[in-house]
């Protein structure tokens, strides 16, 4: 299948990627105890919020771009072009204060901070669950972004893709989701490719943010007051 990973250098050019990895395990960890020292409640949680927004722009410097072609009516065609994945957004604390919480609820919507999503999808798999070949409805707009907790596993993208068994299936390209990555979908990779997981091994949640086309949305809708 060959390499399908292009790093992205938006910030940080000087420093060497194994650098980059180190400045940013080291800043993770500083973030945490300092976040430990916030009771949720306080009036720290705003510079919390802000420390938080940070963190993930910073973890722009890690994207990822992916590179898959596929031919599509003869022309070959960049399926993943849209796609990036933003990893160790979310520390290990973290990821098991969200899946904790997520868990005792069985319900719940995560997305606040007026930005961009209106609409928030948990999926729980357990062992040897997994979700069949799909594009997201075209209701909600592009980009959106999934959040992956507990373990990791591949999502598999292709214009076409096989289903070689019981939630077994076979695409053009395998991309490797690790706990606490936020995988943007977008272009190609949202509209032109079909998505889906194949059965996994060990539990997995995850989180899909979404904003719903305003277009599409129902007679007399109202967001929730909380958003
Ligand atoms: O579990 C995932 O990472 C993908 C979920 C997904 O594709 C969806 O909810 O539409
Ligand atoms: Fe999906």
């Amino acid at each position: 299948m060959g390499s399908l990973e292009r790093y992205n250098h938006i910030s940080l050019v000087d420093l060497s990627k194994k650098q980059k990895i180190e400045k940013k395990r080291k800043m993770n960890t500083q973030e945490f105890v300092e976040e430990e020292k916030f009771d949720s409640n306080s009036k720290n949680t705003k510079l919390c919020i802000e420390e938080r927004k940070q963190r993930f722009i910073k973890s722009f410097c890690m994207k990822k771009d992916y590179v898959c072609f596929e031919r599509i009516n003869r022309r070959l065609v960049n399926i993943l072009d849209g796609l990036e994945l933003h990893i160790g957004v979310f520390n290990s604390m973290e990821q098991r204060k969200i899946s904790t919480h997520i868990l005792n609820q069985e319900n719940g919507c995560v997305a606040k901070d007026g930005c961009v999503p209106d609409s928030c999808i948990i999926n729980i798999y357990e062992p040897d669950d997994c979700i069949p070949p799909h594009i997201d409805s075209h209701d909600f707009v592009r980009p959106f972004s999934t959040v992956s907790f507990l373990s990791k596993c591949n999502i598999i993208f292709g214009h076409k893709i096989k289903i070689v068994g019981p939630g077994e299936f076979i695409g053009a390209a395998s991309i490797p989701l690790p706990v606490g990555s936020v995988l943007v979908l977008n272009g190609n990779g949202a509209d032109l490719a079909k998505h889906c997981i194949s059965a996994v091994s060990y539990k997995r949640i995850s989180v899909t943010f979404r904003k719903m086309d305003k277009a599409k949305q129902p007679h007399n809708f109202k967001l929730a007051s909380d958003f």
